[in-house]
């Protein structure tokens, strides 16, 4: 998600489609009121902290962070190594309260060192607001011509119709219960929800690292917007595709809280419309100041292609996202990848952090800039109060 004019390629998802209007935190679940103050806890140290309001959308609780001694060490907060979920790369996999899983260098990572390079174990159309006609496998925008001879969705020829991608998942489906071609966004959404909850039965280790993603189940309740999005998609699958014997409406909200909050969307640099889940480059923890780049490509085979004019079918499953160290990593030290576009002032970057991803930062940047800026931020917060 990030801005749509510079990168349009990677930034991780956050949907217009199911993105988040919720304030709720994550981190501060002991908010009790009182007539006269409210009490919450410090998003750093989690001790008590006095605050104005704790809804507050433009400082999501800066004002919690009310002593420098609270300036923890994110080394302090490492827990177990995770020894279920194995790295490739120069990695180690670790889980705590605040970030779930993440990884640490397990060795000193020079700059520019290739440290994943990996393609998405699901992809889906995901059409940006204004509502492309995709093909279904190719995630090309074909304009209103093409569809499908069996389920009538898009598709841009006979090579994509054929490919399993389509054909084996959805196309079956749609044509056997008549579900109607896509008219909104979320309808495109629902393609990658649906690939994915089938992998329960055709790649069962996919589908137990899809389990293990965080979905943030309790965050989406609380947030309208992801809400009805949830709530589209099971009618989607459950009614429209007939598949409530199938699939819990627990496992679709599983499958949506992660596809949500965890997918890279591929835009115009591929020229295709697709939302990716990485199983590994999903783990690194966002920073705004983050150690690594990224860059999404097509390998080898894909390019090769790319100059014959014709769209074979599993092309788009040639798509790779590939993270290199931006400067040197100390062994022990998080890898840390960007989630939204870091260029954003900090107030920015922190309402969509919050409202998308369900957490508030602590990087080191952030800090910087709240002590920096602590003037500018108490007039903020103090116009907040006013109304
Ligand atoms: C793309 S996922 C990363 C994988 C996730 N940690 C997991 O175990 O499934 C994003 C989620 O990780 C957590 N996270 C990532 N970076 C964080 C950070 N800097 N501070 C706190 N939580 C973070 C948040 O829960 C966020 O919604």
């Amino acid at each position: 998600m990030s801005s749509e004019s510079e990168e349009l390629s990677t930034e991780i998802s956050s949907s217009s489609l199911c993105s988040s209007l919720s304030t709720d935190d994550m981190l501060h679940d002991d908010v009790t009121k009182t007539e006269t103050d409210v009490v919450t806890v410090c998003f750093l140290c989690q001790d008590q902290a006095s605050l104005p309001d704790p809804d507050c959308k433009i400082c999501h609780n800066i004002r919690a962070y009310h002593s420098k001694k609270n300036e923890r060490k994110r080394d302090e907060w490492a827990e177990d190594v995770v020894q279920d979920i194995a790295f490739p790369g120069p990695g180690i996999v670790k889980r705590n309260h605040i970030y779930g899983n993440y990884v640490v260098a397990s060795r000193t990572i020079e700059a520019g060192e290739l440290i994943v390079l990996e393609r998405p174990i699901s992809i889906g159309p995901y059409s940006p607001p204004d509502m492309l006609p995709l093909c279904l496998t190719c995630c090309k925008d074909i304009g209103l011509s093409s569809k499908c001879s069996k389920c009538r969705w898009p598709v841009c020829g006979q090579e994509c119709e054929e490919s399993p991608l389509h054909a084996s998942n959805e196309c079956e489906i749609f044509s056997k219960n008549n579900v109607r071609p896509p008219n909104v966004l979320r309808e495109y959404f629902s393609v990658e929800t649906l690939r994915v909850l089938l992998l329960r039965d055709t790649n069962f280790d996919a589908w137990k690292r899809v389990l293990e993603f965080v979905p943030h189940s309790q965050d989406r309740e609380n947030d309208l917007l992801a809400k009805a999005c949830t709530e589209f998609i099971n009618d989607f699958i459950q009614n429209r595709c007939n598949l409530a014997d199938q699939f819990s409406l627990q496992e679709i909200d599983h499958v949506v809280g992660v596809l949500s909050i965890n997918t890279f969307w591929a835009f115009k640099e591929l020229n295709r419309y697709a939302s990716c889940l990485f199983d590994k480059i999903t783990l690194f923890a966002h920073d705004c100041d983050p150690n690594t780049e990224r860059e999404l490509l097509f390998l080898e085979d894909e390019k090769n292609h790319e100059k014959s004019s014709s769209c074979k079918s599993d092309h788009v499953s040639n798509i790779a996202l590939r993270v290199k160290a931006a400067r040197t990593i100390e062994e022990g030290e998080m890898i840390t990848i960007r989630y939204i576009d870091v260029a954003k002032p900090l107030l920015e970057r922190r309402r969509e952090l919050r409202e998308t991803f369900y957490f508030d930062c602590t990087c080191s940047r952030c800090l910087k800039e709240i002590s920096d800026n602590q003037n500018e931020i108490e007039s903020k917060l103090a116009e907040t109060f006013v109304c």
